[in-house]
């Protein structure tokens, strides 16, 4: 699933915490609070809580070349205990408000290279000074700053807004675990006037769609990439990568283009071309929804009206729209072969 949506959930996992169970110490059969074993009836499932959209900008100033990441990150925490849900004692509880705190905190002592790398440092932070926290997980959504060019040369301290594409990133840390950490990259829309097709697919009574051998293609792409590790990444070359192979099996060369057989063939393609490049990324997800642009049959129209056969307006139909997605991940049995 990829992680903006599974982001969506998560914030909706902490809203929705409206069920008020009337709850104190005795009520608490299934669980141990101070000291004494209870049963109940009931059981807590899934817990945490943590602090959604803490909007920060950073300014990294070396003279007059001033440079900028702006940050929007959720923590999320949990704890050991929970007696701070079942029995109203809330003193294990790092408020969501210190929890902010600590991201500026940690912001202005030891910068922001990337968002990896401070997800990582928030959650060793969180792990490393609360020892109640099991576990810890800060999602970082990156704003598309980009240096402005002044007649081709960089700016030193103006920035214009450029969302191509959006960064985000998932580390989750467990206590006692290695960091598990997922790169992130959406709403990337592309779209193509050739080279693509999509024929010999199912034909029975349900089917209405003809061939076409030359289509107009276009995406929003989601992906998401599990590290193997985090030693020696360069998380911000890997994001760039990640973002350079996705348009080179969608467009291919300048001149010529890629041919494309199917959404599902240039997915793969992608997704490959990604394993093959970075060797740090074990697993990567890529979800591309399939903006329809419909051929319009003007030929309805007298000849007087419209001359020739349609070939240049399109209707883009974004509802109903197809969905395809797969995850790619490196054969570990392959390799141990080889
Ligand atoms: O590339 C495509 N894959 C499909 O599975 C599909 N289904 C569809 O109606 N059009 C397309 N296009």
């Amino acid at each position: 699933m990829p992680w903006s949506s599974t982001r969506r959930m998560k914030r909706d996992s902490h809203t929705n915490g409206h069920l008020h169970l009337a709850a104190n110490a005795e009520d608490d059969r299934s669980n141990s609070y101070q000291g004494k074993e209870y049963r109940d009836s009931y059981e807590l499932g899934q817990y945490g809580y943590g602090k959604n959209y803490v909007k920060l900008l950073h300014v990294h100033r070396e003279g007059s070349l001033h440079t900028i990441r702006e940050y929007e990150v959720d923590t999320h925490l949990k704890l050991q205990s929970k007696k701070d849900f079942i029995a109203g004692d809330n003193k294990d509880i790092i408020a969501t408000d210190t929890q902010k705190n600590i991201v500026y905190v940690l912001a202005k002592k030891y910068g922001v290279e990337s968002p990896e790398k401070f997800a990582l440092l928030v959650c060793n932070h969180f792990l490393y000074t609360y020892r109640h926290v099991v576990e810890a997980s800060v999602h970082v959504e990156e704003y598309p700053w980009e240096r402005l060019q002044v007649d081709g040369s960089d700016h030193n301290h103006a920035f214009i807004f450029s969302p191509r594409a959006l960064r985000f990133c998932m580390v989750t840390h467990k206590r006692n675990d290695r960091p598990n950490i997922i790169g992130g990259l959406r709403d990337l829309r592309v779209l193509k006037t050739t080279q693509s097709a999509f024929t010999d697919f199912i034909q029975d009574e349900y089917r209405t769609l003809p061939d076409t051998n030359d289509r107009i293609f276009s995406t929003v792409v989601t992906a998401t990439w599990e590290y193997s590790t985090a030693n020696g990444v360069d998380f911000d070359g890997v994001w760039d990568t990640v973002k350079e192979c996705i348009l080179d099996k969608f467009a291919g060369p300048p001149d010529t283009g890629i041919f494309s057989p199917s959404v599902q063939n240039t997915l793969y393609l992608a997704e490959r071309k990604i394993l093959d490049k970075v060797e740090q990324i074990k697993r990567i997800d890529m979800s591309m929804p399939n903006k329809h642009y419909f051929t319009l049959d003007l030929s309805k129209f007298p000849q007087s009206v419209v001359k020739g056969k349609n070939e240049e307006v399109y209707q883009p139909v974004d509802k109903p729209c197809g969905i395809i997605h797969a995850t790619l991940q490196r054969n570990v049995q392959a390799r141990a072969k080889m």
